[in-house]
């Protein structure tokens, strides 16, 4: 099976990422999507405890029947590398064919994640360009990866989505509405767990 891999903090999940993760498996055919909540990210501290984020995710993708929650990293206890995950899910499930869904700023910082090569040899990346302005600036770095590394990168187009889940955390704090940006469930949970509501996020 072609199975798409969306990892993130998702400290909260957000349209941009369920929008993400819609347009990588009609472009690509893939026949499923996991989301993978990180519980150590390598690049970010001070992150909602991994149970919020897991809830709010079991919340985003109800009623998307391609979308699955995968505990992989979350449940892993140390630093979450992609590398080391792909290479994982490679083992346990030799079957599927792993796609990793990325925002294309990633790939112009890929080469400082660990172990690039392993993860590039590993999967197919996928890297979502939101502005058509930057596509041949990203499509240039798509070609040199793929010549250095030797590694399958395609572009994914999506329309321009607006939405970091930074903001989301800023706009709730500051009392905002965040109807538009998240799905109905997400919105109750963080009101109803009072998450974002001061610097110091939900422990
Ligand atoms: N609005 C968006 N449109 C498309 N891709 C996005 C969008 N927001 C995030 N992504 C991608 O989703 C993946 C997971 O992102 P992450 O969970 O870090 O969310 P974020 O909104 O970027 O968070 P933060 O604002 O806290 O950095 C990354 O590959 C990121 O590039
Ligand atoms: O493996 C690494 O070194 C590495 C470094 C930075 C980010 N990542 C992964 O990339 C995904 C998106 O990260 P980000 O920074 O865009 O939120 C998420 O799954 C992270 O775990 C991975």
């Amino acid at each position: 099976m072609k199975i798409g891999i969306m990892g993130g903090t998702f400290d909260p999940i957000h349209n941009g990422h369920l929008m993400l993760g819609e347009y990588a498996a009609r472009q690509f055919r893939l026949q499923k999507v996991w989301f993978l909540p990180n519980g150590n990210p390598p690049h970010k501290s001070g992150e909602t405890a991994v149970r919020h984020r897991i809830e709010m995710v079991k919340l985003a993708l109800e009623g998307h029947d391609r979308f699955e929650l995968n505990l992989y990293e979350a449940e892993k206890g140390t630093v979450s590398y992609s590398y080391d995950t792909i290479r994982n899910l490679n083992e346990l499930y030799p079957e599927h064919e792993f796609y990793f869904i990325i925002g294309a700023d990633s790939l112009f910082s890929i080469e400082s994640w660990k172990c690039p090569q392993s993860l590039l040899s590993d999967c197919t990346i996928l890297a979502a360009c939101r502005d058509e302005k930057d596509q041949s600036q990203v499509q240039e770095q798509i070609d040199y990866l793929k010549k250095k590394y030797q590694a399958g990168i395609e572009l994914l187009l999506t329309p321009m989505m607006d939405v970091s889940s930074s903001d989301i955390r800023q706009m709730v704090q500051y009392g905002m509405d965040i109807s538009s940006l998240v799905p109905p469930g997400v919105k109750e949970y963080i009101h109803e767990h009072r998450l974002y509501l001061t610097e110091e996020k939900g422990k």
